[in-house]
């Protein structure tokens, strides 16, 4: 069976044409496509451009597809789904069954393969999601930086910019991150960085990049980093706590994916979120993504029609893409 597979994102899109058994026929990228951030025409072309991409490199399969599945930035909420699905209709063969989500539920089945669980996504944003058995959701988190977004790489950013002026000041310890963040920034005194801050970029594309540097000193042993990502690791394990209450019975053997730039020392975090639901959730598992998201909306597409994919889907979708 053919499935067409759409990853939308704040920065690109991508799509693949797969099987169930991981083989990959099409692959095509263009740019990014949250309606809320683009005009109605360029939304539109984005779609509409990549669906001709894909035709022209195997039109024999692309007139077969059975289901596409689209996790696109930004829909869900805005209630702009049906208008997407619409949308993608008008490119695809008539018996293509489209289904439109929110891109964050790519993540969640590139971690289960398809199966029920829970993800927990720390990009420049957070938010954790799920689904359990019968095909209830649950969200929780995510509901802006400003306010929410706990274990962001903005979030991460902000506590240790809140940190190093405690330390200048002589209010909080001394800590690695001012030197590490004075070298980013190329300046040689921390309060010189307000004006980095708070200069021409949006402040979240200054702060959130600043999580590399956190987790590193982390590592590294920092205390104050430490003291962040642990704080960090807490607030996320109290919102996979709150979803997981509300889809599994306490004693259920949950998938927990983490998802996004922040996890890229995966084991690091793996290791905390461990030891901190060890009590409280003793059965669930935490693991990465195995296949990238564009894979999860292939995965999300086989399972929405209840489809078992191969056991070794992973390896060959990974090696074909
Ligand atoms: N090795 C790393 N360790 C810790 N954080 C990292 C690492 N690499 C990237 N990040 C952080 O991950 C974030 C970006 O992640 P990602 O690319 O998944 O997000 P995005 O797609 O831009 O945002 P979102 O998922 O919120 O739409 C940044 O805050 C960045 O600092």
């Amino acid at each position: 069976m053919y499935v067409l597979g759409i990853d939308g994102g704040g920065t690109r899109t991508t799509a693949v044409v797969a099987d169930e058994f991981g083989n990959v026929y099409m692959h095509a990228v263009a740019g990014r496509s949250n309606p809320n951030t683009l005009t109605q025409e360029a939304f539109e072309e984005v779609l509409r451009s990549l669906l001709v991409d894909l035709k022209k490199q195997n039109d024999d399969v692309f007139r077969q597809l059975s289901l596409c599945y689209a996790g696109i930035a930004g829909v869900g909420e805005s209630g702009r789904d049906e208008e997407v699905v619409t949308l993608l209709r008008k490119g695809l063969p008539p018996q293509t069954v489209v289904t439109v989500q929110n891109d964050a539920w790519n993540a969640l089945y590139a971690g289960t393969l398809g199966k029920p669980g829970i993800v927990q996504i720390a990009g420049t944003g957070a938010i954790t999601l799920g689904v359990n058995e019968e095909g209830k959701e649950a969200r929780v988190g995510g509901w802006g930086y400003l306010f929410d977004d706990e274990g962001s790489g903005f979030y991460l950013g902000k506590h240790a910019l809140k940190a190093i002026f405690r330390a200048y000041d002589g209010r909080g310890p001394e800590t690695s991150l001012s030197n590490r963040f004075c070298k980013h920034f190329q300046i040689a005194h921390v309060p010189t960085i307000i004006s980095k801050v708070y200069g021409n970029e949006h402040p979240r594309s200054v702060i959130a990049p600043l999580a590399n540097i956190v987790v590193e000193e982390a590592q590294q042993g920092d205390a104050v980093a430490l003291a962040i990502t642990n704080e960090a690791c807490k607030e996320m394990v109290h919102a996979i706590h709150t979803c997981h209450r509300t889809l599994f019975a306490n004693n259920h053997a949950t998938n927990i994916v983490l998802s996004g730039g922040v996890f890229s020392e995966g084991p690091f975090f793996i290791e905390k979120f461990r030891a901190l639901s060890k009590v409280s959730l003793p059965s669930v598992t935490f693991e990465l993504t195995k296949v990238p998201p564009v894979g999860g909306a292939v995965l999300a597409a086989f399972a929405s029609e209840g489809i078992q994919v191969a056991e070794d889907f992973s390896a060959r979708f990974n090696e074909q893409l």
